[in-house]
């Protein structure tokens, strides 16, 4: 443990700075003004920082001159001193490592009359996301709406309960139910999955529930269901909303009493697995038009949990570039240039982060150097729309409905030239960092002297 020494003899915050290294998880104390008064050895194994005590704790985690909160972040330390009660969010944190996901965790230390007087302020790190490209972590980003989700994901994770996942195609729902079962207490058991979409009813019961032999014609030898390999882990239904109408009562059965037969066996089996379901339609509204059972859509909506598309993430667009051009290139290194970024940032991606993950895949095809310019991104979204024809399924949000039409019906409207498109994604930028213009350079990747140039600010701003 280690305390910072403050004037006169005695360190009222002492004995609670010793409670710190009972924490298995790097732990700190921070005053009620935010400073950090002590940290524990497992804090200073991974984070590596000294002189953290003594300092704000928005300046070291965040690099902020202000706390959280007036940073247009959640400020757990501000919500716990409001609520008295333990506060837990989920923030970016800088370590020598580069910025990472951690989950925290304040818990107040209440004074003689009961008033918060210390916290002590637990990080835990979140395994399953990486906030930079290199990270080695499949799922990356981290603005705040990413954030959000990802909290979310930790918290379910811990827990044993139905989750249904809700996104469009391509946003990442495959990967968040395998970091789901990835994070949870059924990890060394597997995690098997269904795709629900194209079967026909005889198919889905013998792939689920397996079959034994001689079962129908063709059935030459048992089968075994997926339920059955499922047992002990997680069994992840993609596409639940084109499970036929007629299965959907097996399912439920399956769901409500973990049994189950095998095709042509009168055998009564039990499978105790975790359940999680995704996908991309509007499962509300098939109930209310009869075409999705109300019973099965409460028992798999336990947990709703519902991923952001790329177009509200659009901050996170250099992070999972840079990211997916690592994988799409493993051991060659491609740079993506401010230009490149604003050319996507102009696009409205249907098809979330795999139609991202062909872009990039298309333009280092095309590309003669290892450095991907704006052109380069043109040109790969014109293989795909050669006729500039819309994507059929494009369904922008608000800020992106100007560039792209979002009914399929509407006329198309070209996207703007590469400058408006360049000024919008940095304004965007601004908005969600809160203005902070030398965050907003880094994630563009330019200068701050650029950006002020882009963004039509007068250099004089530079000096304040
Ligand atoms: N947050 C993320 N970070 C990095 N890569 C991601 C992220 N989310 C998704 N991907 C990548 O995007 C691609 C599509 O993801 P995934 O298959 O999980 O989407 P999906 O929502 O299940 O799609 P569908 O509904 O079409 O099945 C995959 O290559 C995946 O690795």
């Amino acid at each position: 443990m280690s305390v910072i020494a403050t004037d006169g003899p005695s360190l009222p915050h002492q004995p609670m700075a010793y409670m710190l290294e009972g924490y298995d998880c790097p732990a700190i104390l921070v005053s009620r003004d935010y400073q950090i008064l002590a940290t524990n050895q497992r804090y200073r194994q991974l984070f590596g920082d000294a002189e953290a005590e003594g300092q704000h704790c928005y300046r070291v985690s965040h690099g902020y001159s202000i706390p959280c909160d007036q940073a247009g972040e959640d400020c757990p330390l501000g919500a716990a001193v409001q609520s008295g009660h333990k506060e837990r969010v989920l923030h970016v944190h800088q370590t020598p490592r580069g910025p990472e996901h951690v989950d925290v965790e304040l818990i107040p230390i209440p004074d003689d009359q009961g008033q918060p007087q210390f916290f002590v302020e637990l990080m835990r790190a979140v395994p399953m996301a990486g906030a930079r490209a290199g990270s080695g972590k499949s799922l990356v980003g981290e603005t705040p709406v990413f954030n959000q989700m990802l909290a979310k994901v930790a918290r379910v994770s811990a827990s044993d309960a139905a989750v249904l996942l809700l996104g469009e195609s391509g946003s990442g729902k495959e990967l968040v139910a395998s970091a789901i079962h990835q994070a949870s207490l059924r990890k060394d058991k597997a995690l098997v999955t269904l795709e629900c979409a194209g079967l026909t009813d005889t198919l889905f019961e013998s792939e689920l529930f397996g079959h034994v032999r001689g079962a129908f014609t063709g059935a030459s030898s048992r089968r075994t269901g997926l339920v059955e390999l499922a047992d002990g882990g997680t069994l992840f239904l993609d596409e639940i909303g084109d499970v036929p109408l007629s299965m959907q009562v097996k399912l439920l059965r399956l769901i409500e009493t973990g049994t189950y037969r095998a095709v042509g066996s009168s055998q009564l089996r039990h499978s105790d697995f975790r359940l999680v379901c995704a996908t991309h339609k509007n499962l509300k509204r098939m109930v209310e038009s009869g075409e999705f059972r109300r019973d099965l859509y409460y028992r798999i909506n336990v947990f709703p949990l519902r991923l952001p598309a790329l177009r509200e993430r659009l901050a996170d667009l250099p992070l999972l570039a840079k990211s997916l051009l690592q994988r799409i290139s493993p051991g060659k290194e491609i740079h993506i240039t401010g230009s490149a970024v604003a050319e996507l940032s102009g696009y409205a991606f249907p098809g979330n982060i795999r139609e991202l993950r062909n872009i990039l895949n298309r333009a280092v095809i095309l590309s003669d150097t290892n450095v991907l310019e704006g052109q380069d991104i043109q040109q790969a979204l014109e293989i795909d729309w050669p006729d500039s024809a819309p994507p059929p399924e494009a369904l922008p949000s608000e800020p992106l409905k100007q560039l792209n039409s979002s009914a399929p019906s509407e006329a198309w409207e070209a996207p703007p030239d590469l400058k408006t498109a360049e000024r919008n994604y940095l304004q965007q930028l601004m908005a969600q960092y809160q203005g902070d213009k030398e965050r907003v350079a880094k994630v563009a990747g330019i200068s701050l002297r650029s950006l002020y140039r882009k963004l039509n600010h007068k250099l004089v701003e530079l000096s304040k």
